[in-house]
């Protein structure tokens, strides 16, 4: 295999990565040097005691906040560290996020909500974010539900809106922090299943914090975190 055809496979990469946050004696060196690499398809755990800096990492990678040092690579573009701008274009084409709390749009269908990213990428008329949107809720098991708001639904539901959503610029890499967390085991599985079938569907990365052991263990790979670094 050529090294092109290597890195193709490569969704997103960091390297030496390090992070502080706090100000002066509250200051902590949260990531130390975190190196990853994820690839197409592939969906991987990270696991570790509370503080250790898994959130942290996940912010990182989402482009949501910025190393002290370090370098992220996201389909092949080294992301620069000082430009707003290009954040923001790479987090909205590459990357889909889901979290422990949905943070829907409550005034918003569930429709309204999955077709907010295409409406920020601007790629598609309203009539294809709509028939796209429509059929990502259709592939949640949410076809007969798009106009309900979100109190119109249940946690089950509300999160796999969200999946939806999070799919909906096919983003090459899915970041999920206890996408989970505040659902019961059967709607905790449901979600599960349906968020790795649908990533491996459209071969994508998924990169899952989470404290449940049982659904770190249903993923091709569990990086434990101890300490702002990986360990073996
Ligand atoms: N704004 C902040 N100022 C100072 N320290 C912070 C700040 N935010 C987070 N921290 C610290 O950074 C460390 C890493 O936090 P992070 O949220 O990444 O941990 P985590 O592994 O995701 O934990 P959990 O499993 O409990 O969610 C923790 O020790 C936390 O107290």
């Amino acid at each position: 295999m050529s090294a092109s055809v290597i890195d193709a496979q490569v969704a997103m990469s960091c390297q030496g990565l390090h992070k502080h946050l706090g100000e002066g004696e509250t200051r902590v060196h949260v990531l130390r040097g975190v190196d990853l690499e994820l690839r197409r398809g592939e969906i991987a755990a990270v696991v570790g005691p509370s503080g250790c800096g898994k959130s942290t990492l996940l912010y990182l990678l989402g482009l949501l906040d910025r190393q002290d040092q370090g370098q992220i690579s996201v389909c092949g573009e080294n992301v620069p560290l000082d430009r707003d701008g290009a954040h923001t274009r790479l987090r909205c084409e590459h990357i889909g996020f889901v979290f422990q709390f949905h943070f829907l749009l409550p005034e918003f269908s569930a429709l309204e909500n999955v077709m907010m990213p295409m409406r920020k990428l601007a790629r598609l008329n309203e009539d294809d974010m709509r028939a796209q949107a429509r059929s990502l809720l259709e592939q949640v098991g949410l076809g007969g539900k798009t106009q309900r708001r979100p109190s119109q639904l249940s946690g089950g539901e509300q999160q796999r809106v969200a999946i939806a959503r999070a799919l909906a610029n096919r983003p090459s890499v899915l970041l999920a922090d206890e996408p989970t967390g505040n659902l019961d085991l059967k709607n905790s599985m449901m979600v599960f299943d349906l968020l790795t079938r649908l990533a491996r569907e459209y071969q994508q990365a998924v990169l899952i914090v989470t404290h449940n052991p049982e659904l770190a263990a249903r993923c091709d790979r569990i990086l434990r975190m101890e300490d702002g670094l990986f360990v073996d």
